[in-house]
Formats: C-alpha cells, structure tokens, sequence
C-alpha cells in the first residue's frame, strides 16, 4: 500500500489575523501549515504582486512534510494583508508585524527564512527580539547599505521600482529577466499569476510608490549591529544575483557572529525557487542539525 502525501495548497493553509503591536493595528494574511515541529516563519521579498506563496511555493511542501510548522507572512502592504505607507524602516515596520503575528499565534520562538526584504526584515527582528528567534536563513537580503562593487540602487532594483509606478506587463517582463539568471523557466502562468497579483492590489503599488517618495532608503544599513546576532545564521546568495549583489552576503558573513554563506552558481535573486532541491536540503541539514 502506498502512502497518501498532503498536498499544502494556498488555498487550504490561509489565514487572517489581527495584530497590534506597538504603532501597528492590522490586519494580515498568513499561510499556516506542516507538522508539530519547530515553527518555522518565512518573509518574502518586496517585489510588486510579491506574497509569502509567491515566493516560497517550491519550499513549503518539503518543510512540512519534514514536521516543520511552516507559516508564511504577507508583509503589510502585499498581498491579502492591510495596506500601509511605510516612511520609515520598512524592515523594523515588517519585524513588528512578524512579533504581532508571533503573539497572535502564541508563538514564543521561530526560526526564520528571509528572501530580500524578508532578509532585512529578519536581521531586524533579530536585532529587537533576540530571544524570539532559533536559526536564521537570509537569501539574497539581511541589510540595505552599499555593496562595494555595484553602483546602487543595482539594476534589478530600477526595474522593479520602475514596475511599481508603471505596473505593466511589459515592465513585469523586463524585470523578470534579470531577477532570475535562466529566464527559460520563467513560464507564462507564471507572468500572468504575477500580474494578476500586482493588478489585484493597486493600493499597494501606490502605497509603497509613496513610501519611496517619503523616504527612498526603506531598508537601513544594519552593518555596524551585525554582532549583536549571536544565532547561527545560513546565508545564501546568487552568484548573478542582479538586484542585492552578492557581496552584500560577505557583509553579512563578516559581521555576523555565527554565519555561514553559501555561493550557487547560475543563480539569480530567487535561491529558493532557482536551486529549491538543494536549497530545501541545505535549510532541513541546518534546522535539523546542531
Ligand atoms: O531593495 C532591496 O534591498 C530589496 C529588494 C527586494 O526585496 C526585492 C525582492 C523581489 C522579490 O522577492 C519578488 O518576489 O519580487
């Protein structure tokens, strides 16, 4: 007899919840899944029609079915969450939500995956709560700040902010071809489910088009506290990484207390959706193992 395996759909694992937490009470949509395990959270990055699924679509399955509770947080300002004008650290406003959400769920400690934003926004929970938190994954994020090699904001990141105030299909394509490094797996579902994502929620666009214009650094330079992060920490990166390059990761490796970096190769801005097999390996190796 063969065994049934759960299939962890968007649909059957979505959830709304009321947060408050210091300056912020609202409301945002999660995906709650997997086994009784350790509570593992992950933080998409801030690209427009971005969402916890969007991004982790090709992670969820293995993590769960490894026993891990996974939940997946739609940052304010994306997806199925409340919009928000964020005119400050957007990375310390996303921290909040994750702690209000944390709360909600009776939830006393996680670990983390971060993938851009979610890496900023990671580092900054981790900086305010450091009791909160077990082991961290940062993917292609962790810090804003400059990269010594690549003039910034990097290519990648023009695209994307160009996309947001013009949010059409042609400036979805042309960011889309940098932000992965082999465009053929880019599908036309794929295209299509993005656009009706970012088309969903124009509020959103607008929101954080005006976010930008109040403050055009949303993600501060966290270097200079890296130390303070004593949890082991799992960074990893593109090789061809066009919108946070990679020595942005090597920052991170020197400033954190207790990191490791790993370097893929033919490697864009999405580790997790571009090497997901040994990407899912390494990130169960690290949560599973002292
Ligand atoms: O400006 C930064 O440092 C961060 C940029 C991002 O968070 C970009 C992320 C893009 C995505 O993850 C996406 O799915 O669009």
């Amino acid at each position: 007899m063969t065994a049934t395996t759960f299939i962890h759909t968007e649909a059957s694992t979505s959830r709304f919840a009321r947060i408050k937490e210091q300056d912020l009470d609202l409301q945002v949509h999660y995906n709650d899944t997997g086994g009784d395990g350790p509570v593992v959270v992950m933080l998409h990055g801030s690209g427009p029609g971005a969402s916890g699924w969007a991004n982790f679509n090709r992670n969820v399955q293995p993590l769960a079915d490894a026993g891990l509770r996974v939940i997946l947080l739609d940052c304010p300002g994306w997806s199925k969450s409340d919009p928000i004008v964020c005119t400050g650290s957007r990375s310390d406003l996303n921290a909040r939500a994750l702690k209000g959400l944390l709360d909600a769920l009776g939830i006393e400690r996680a670990h983390l995956i971060g993938n851009s934003m979610g890496g900023h926004s990671t580092v900054a929970f981790a900086l305010s709560n450091p009791t909160r938190i077990g082991k961290l994954v940062l993917m292609g994020g962790g810090t804003g700040g400059p990269s010594q090699f690549v003039p910034m904001p990097a290519e990648g990141i023009k695209l994307l902010q160009a996309l947001y105030r013009e949010p059409t299909i042609e400036n979805l394509r042309r960011m889309m071809q940098v932000f992965v490094f082999d465009t053929s797996h880019l599908t036309e579902e794929l295209f299509q489910a993005r656009l009706d994502n970012m088309l969903s929620r124009r509020d959103h666009l607008e929101n954080f088009v005006s976010s930008l214009e109040a403050n055009p650094r949303q993600f501060p330079d966290f270097g200079p506290r890296l130390g303070e992060i004593k949890a082991p920490a799992l960074i990893i990166w593109g090789r061809d990484d066009r919108f946070v390059p990679v020595d942005i990761g090597l920052r991170l490796l020197w400033g954190m207390a207790n990191a490791e970096l790993h370097i893929f190769s033919r490697c864009g801005h999405w580790a997790q959706w571009e090497h997901a097999e040994k990407f899912n390996r390494m990130v169960l190796d690290f949560f599973t193992k002292d």
